[in-house]
């Protein structure tokens, strides 16, 4: 039996809730079910809220509603009912922005919007990045990537951001599809993806470097997995091998947490830096979920995944 834990947290990915009949992913293969995803959520919350005690906060993972709600003119509606259901816990959650949300909103929106969680008093990397970090107990710290920084997505065409990753996006992927990997060296290099900008990593790097002075140990959330061996070829961050360099340039981080590959993925790399990338929500039979609680020690975390998530021990 573990004593008790220093903290705990709850985790979930990729919702993607829509008030539509299920559908499938591009290929056909894995069915997704837009309704029963809130339904999902709504028992996730109950279960963390019914914790002795309930985590002391949430990991958001990306892509809360599916992209469906645009072209239906439901994104605001469909947006408030997911807020709704977290609005129930007695936690506070961190959300990224995953290619959902983009395809819904702009960043502008966004940022506006409850799925706005860094702090108005975050020191944060420059122009509209919404990465941030906040410690939530002695010696641990949590750093928030976004990984659609650079991006063709959220933005107005005109932007030099938009402008800048548009560039690299045709530099690397002739497709007339830019959502199409086909063919690719690099095929992580689709739309619906997105990087880190220089800037977003300077700053990851600097706030690495006072972890590692302060003796942190630091957990990083983004959307896209940065680690091959813990998502397929496709659903990487664009500049993955950028995150990965400053994150092994530094001794402090235990851990990277992801979404957006609905099959999940884990590894831990040459570093000893555990990889998960979350199973989704979307894709889970309404009879099974998707999220988990995971409790913080001194030498390890406990993952208590729920339905297709597993349980797993990440020792640092
Ligand atoms: N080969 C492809 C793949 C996708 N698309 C189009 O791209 C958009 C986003 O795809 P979608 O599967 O909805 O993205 P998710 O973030 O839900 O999932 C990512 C991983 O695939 C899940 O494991 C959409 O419009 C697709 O039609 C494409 O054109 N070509």
């Amino acid at each position: 039996m573990e004593g008790a834990p220093l903290f705990s947290f709850g985790v979930i990915a990729d919702i993607q809730y829509a008030d539509a009949e299920d559908g499938y992913d591009f290929w056909g293969c894995r069915r997704r079910y837009y309704r029963h995803s809130l339904r999902l959520l709504r028992a996730a919350v109950e279960a963390w809220a019914a914790e002795q005690p309930p985590p002391a906060f949430v990991l958001q993972l990306g892509d809360t509603i599916d992209g469906v709600n645009a072209r239906r003119g439901a994104a605001e509606s469909a947006l408030e009912r997911v807020l709704a259901a977290l609005r129930r816990l007695p936690a506070p959650v961190h959300h990224v922005w995953g290619n959902h949300e983009l395809y819904n909103f702009s960043r502008e929106r966004l940022a506006r919007s409850g799925l706005n969680s860094r702090p108005a008093s975050a020191a944060g990397a420059a122009g509209d990045c919404q990465a941030y970090h906040f410690s939530p107990a002695p010696r641990f710290r949590f750093v928030v990537l976004d990984a659609y920084d650079l991006s063709v997505l959220g933005r107005d065409a005109a932007a030099p951001r938009h402008r800048q990753a548009l560039r690299l996006l045709k530099e690397k992927n002739p497709n007339e599809n830019l959502n199409s990997p086909a063919g690719l060296k690099e095929p992580q290099f689709v739309e619906f993806n997105g990087g880190f900008s220089q800037d977003q990593l300077d700053w990851f790097n600097e706030v690495l470097k006072t972890s590692d002075e302060n003796q942190e140990k630091v957990v990083v959330m983004g959307h896209l997995p940065i680690h091959p061996d813990s998502s397929d070829r496709v659903c990487l961050a664009w500049n993955y091998e950028d995150a990965l360099s400053v994150i092994h340039a530094h001794q402090c981080v235990v851990c990277f947490l992801a979404g957006h590959l609905h099959d999940g993925g884990y590894c831990v790399d040459s570093h000893g830096v555990h990889h998960l990338t979350l199973e989704g929500v979307i894709e889970t039979p309404p009879e099974s979920n998707a999220f988990g609680t995971i409790y913080v020690y001194d030498d390890k975390m406990i993952l208590k995944g729920r339905g297709r998530i597993s349980d797993r021990v990440m020792y640092y």
